[in-house]
């Protein structure tokens, strides 16, 4: 059949530029042709035996598969560029043609023409290695451009390397789509909740040095809001769009605090990333960082945050560049940073560099008058997350809590009204529903009533406490107690404690 319509176009002088066969369809590609030599060509050919159809069509199969391709590479937001075997350029997106700040895709020239590519990532790409999250930072007509790189390699029949696809995306853009992944809960100045002159003051205070850029040093007892206040700064401040990253540096094991905080480089330790990876200051550039339990880091990990905070820049463990970041550093402790400089545990220089602007937030003990209407917001914030309809507290259960001293401030008063919100059977919360854990406290209350059970939580959180208090972090409390660091801090969690 592909003989005998062959035959026909050519014996009308047409030449053939391109044939496709596939089964029941033959597609034929010919010169433009003059209308009525196309419709002389269309009746012969139907009329050869066993053609059913025969229909004029603007674009070959293979040049739609093509488009098509085309269309999807090109609405990607990634920069895509596939390589043959010689780094010829074969492919090239729009979006990589922008990223280089080119005119046209450079299809057809050579890689390095137009890609300033490390020797160490080019050699790999000609052994045929995948490269997964490589950071590499090129000169474009518009300025150095920091991007993140991924290849894959792509093989011949025999299996020989034979080219690459690569993808790449801005790493600014990396970052923000990881910040909109990571989202801080949305804390604003309205969520802290207070009626005392005392606490209105240092709002006060808070919500205008929202607005700059200098370093805050929040200081206070464990469960006085430390973090809220950190949150809600950054809320109100020009950065609020931009990643908030919260660092518990007691959390973390003081061997991976530097790398976490700095980065590190490609190979810089056994099992690292390749590629390196960038650190949670990088990572909260334009942003603020909030170092939490800043009292518990370790000497040289101070140096090193001493050094960022003088210089707006960092360098990644085992790396000689510098990356400029700006951070706003927001940092929380409860240990007493002055006695730390005096025996030597704190550096004084990091103390003056953190304590631009230090906000002390007192023990909820100083200020009771605010338990009125923490218990209100309580009460309203768990009818929400339970289903019910608790309308208030009976004048006698709220003599209670104001009997009490609060050591864990305002996190225990939330931990003990959401035991009453559970236990509540009524719409009032009654004594009988305020379960305060503290021996002395219950000593001096009518409800003494005690199951072996708790008894035996109770002495092993009485005990916790007080290692922590005396040691005052959870490595030491661990020593004072003969068990492991993990074990204090499990135990802190059950107990809903904080360092
Ligand atoms: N004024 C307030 N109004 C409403 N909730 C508050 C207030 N202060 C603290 N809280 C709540 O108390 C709990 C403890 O607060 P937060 O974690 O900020 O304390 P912290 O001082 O950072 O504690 P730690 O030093 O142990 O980390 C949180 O659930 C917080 O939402």
């Amino acid at each position: 059949m592909v003989r005998d319509i062959s035959d026909i176009v050519a014996k009308c002088g047409a030449n053939i530029l391109s044939l496709s066969v596939r089964p029941g369809e033959i597609y034929l590609q010919v010169e433009p042709l003059h209308e009525e030599k196309l419709r002389f060509i269309i009746q012969k050919v139907a009329l050869i035996q066993d053609v059913y159809e025969v229909t004029p069509i603007e674009w070959m199969p293979h040049e739609l598969a093509e488009q098509q391709l085309r269309n999807v590479i090109n609405s990607v937001q990634e920069g895509i560029i596939s390589v043959n075997g010689n780094f010829v350029i074969t492919i090239c997106n729009l979006r990589a043609t922008e990223l280089l700040g080119l005119e046209q895709p450079p299809v057809g020239k050579p890689l390095s023409d137009v890609f300033e590519i490390p020797a160490e990532i080019l050699k790999h790409l000609q052994e045929g290695k995948l490269l997964e999250q490589k950071e590499i930072s090129i000169s474009t007509p518009r300025g150095r451009l920091k991007l993140m790189i991924n290849s894959r390699p792509v093989f011949d029949d025999r299996g020989k390397p034979s080219g690459a696809v690569m993808s790449f995306q801005k790493m600014s853009e990396v970052r923000r789509l990881a910040h909109s992944l990571t989202r801080p809960v949305m804390v604003t100045f309205d969520d802290i909740i207070y009626e005392s002159n005392k606490m209105k003051e240092i709002v006060e205070i808070a919500k205008t040095i929202a607005q700059g850029d200098s370093t805050v040093l929040l200081r206070g007892e464990s469960g006085t809001g430390k973090e809220l206040f950190a949150r809600a700064i950054h809320m109100a401040s020009p950065r609020k769009d931009r990643p908030f990253v919260a660092v518990n540096c007691a959390a973390i094991p003081d061997t991976l605090l530097e790398s976490e905080l700095f980065g590190y480089a490609d190979g810089t330790f056994t099992g690292a990333r390749k590629g390196g990876r960038q650190g949670l200051f990088e990572f909260a550039h334009h942003g603020t960082i909030f170092l939490d339990e800043i009292g518990e880091i370790p000497p040289y990990v101070q140096a090193k945050l001493l050094r960022v905070l003088q210089e707006g820049s960092v360098r990644r463990l085992g790396e000689m560049e510098e990356t400029r970041v700006d951070v706003r550093v927001i940092a929380a402790t409860n240990r007493p940073l002055e006695e730390m400089i005096v025996r030597g545990d704190f550096r004084q220089d990091l103390f003056y560099r953190l304590n631009v602007i230090p906000i002390y937030l007192p023990p909820l003990r100083e200020h009771k008058k605010d338990i009125t209407v923490l218990v209100d917001y309580f009460i309203n914030k768990f009818n929400q997350r339970f289903g019910k309809k608790v309308q208030g507290i009976s004048p006698e259960a709220l003599d209670y809590l104001m009997r009490y001293d609060w050591p864990g401030n305002i996190r225990e008063l939330e931990n003990v009204m959401e035991r009453a919100m559970n236990l509540a059977r009524d719409f009032i919360i009654k004594p009988q529903d305020i379960i305060i854990n503290a021996p002395d406290f219950l000593a001096s209350s009518s409800e003494k009533y005690f199951h072996l059970k708790d008894a035996v939580r109770e002495t092993e959180k009485e005990t916790l406490i007080r290692a922590l208090s005396q040691g005052g972090s959870a490595r030491k409390a661990a020593k004072i107690l003969g068990v492991s660091h993990t074990t204090v801090i499990k135990k802190i969690k059950k107990y809903g404690l904080s360092l």
